[in-house]
């Protein structure tokens, strides 16, 4: 399949310092890519130089075969862009600013019309058609915010943290749309959340300090999580020094009178040693879990190895 969206060495520099340093990836399918990374790691500064907002330092970026630095506006033809604040004007109606935003995308005059309607239909907003976008709640308006996105059907499709302020039942809602157009456009989206990217994602790029440190699928990211801690519950636990006995063991820490967290040296889980000594000692495990590691332990392990 050929490729939609390529970034190749792409280093931007604001005026004081490096914001992002060597960013290299390719996409070639539709689905959902994940780009995740801390506050701060460079994803906004990635998106708006993929979508034509910023210019980059250094790199190029590729989109259908089209250099962006070279024919902006075919480029940008080819792109439809979610930035962090949704780009609505709140006195326009759903429609006035769809028909804009279609204007804005060179769709030809005569092909507006069925366009807006499409795109409408597409992000379930129709019967909102005619209310002012001031008076839509956040969960619509970021509805809107996607449809200017994909009124042109671009190849590829960049939301800058779409859920971001969203209630869990419009985050949901925005989850399922997203999957929705994720069948016929390629989407770039970022988040500093790891749950949000596995949810919705097919592969994930993961960037820290502006370097990029992971970038595969996220069956291979889920399967490079190890477990480094263990959560445990007893009816009759014994005392936090008893537990650090365990050999392996290297912390312990009661959440509740019977539940606790413990970590274990680094590839050595020790479930089945606590799980002996319960026996032997009576303490009536009713629950032993492995919990992975928290996203920072992740960016941590990874920002080493880069
Ligand atoms: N206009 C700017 N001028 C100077 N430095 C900036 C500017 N915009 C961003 N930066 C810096 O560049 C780095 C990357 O910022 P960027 O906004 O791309 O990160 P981010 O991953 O999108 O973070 P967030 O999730 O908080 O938006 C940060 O250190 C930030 O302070």
């Amino acid at each position: 399949m050929s490729t939609v969206l390529k970034v190749e060495n792409l280093s931007h520099r604001y005026s004081s310092a490096w914001a992002i340093r060597d960013i290299n990836f390719e996409i070639s399918q539709p689905g959902v890519i994940g780009l995740l990374g801390s506050n701060g790691a460079g994803k906004s500064t990635t998106m708006n130089i993929i979508c034509g907002v910023l210019n980059q330092t250094e790199g190029n970026v590729i989109i259908n075969g089209i250099n962006k630095s070279k024919d902006p506006r075919l480029a940008k033809k080819q792109l439809g862009f979610l930035p962090q604040t949704p780009p609505v004007y709140s006195d326009f109606t759903v429609q006035e600013f769809l028909t804009y935003a279609a204007d804005l995308r060179f769709i030809e005059t005569g092909k507006v019309k069925k366009a807006v309607a499409e795109v409408m239909d597409r992000t379930g907003i129709t019967h909102f058609s005619s209310r002012l976008i001031r008076n839509l709640s956040g969960g619509y308006r970021q509805r809107v915010g996607i449809a200017q996105a994909i009124i042109h059907k671009p190849g590829i499709v960049v939301l800058d943290e779409p859920t971001n302020g969203l209630d869990p039942n419009q985050i949901i809602e925005a989850r399922k749309l997203i999957r929705e157009i994720a069948v016929d456009h390629t989407i770039l989206l970022s988040s500093h959340v790891l749950s949000e990217i596995n949810l919705l994602c097919r592969d994930i790029i993961m960037i820290e300090g502006g370097r990029m440190v992971f970038s595969d699928s996220m069956e291979s990211f889920n399967n490079y999580l190890q477990p480094t801690t263990i959560l445990v519950r007893m009816e009759n636990p014994p005392s936090e020094s008893e537990l650090s006995k365990i050999p392996g063991v290297t912390k312990v820490q009661f959440i509740t009178d019977r539940q606790c967290r413990i970590w274990f040296a680094e590839n050595k889980p020790v479930n089945e040693s606590i799980i002996a000594a319960s026996i032997q000692h009576n303490w009536k495990l009713q629950e032993i879990s492995l919990e992975k590691s928290v996203l920072d332990d992740v960016f941590k392990q990874l920002s080493r190895q880069s």
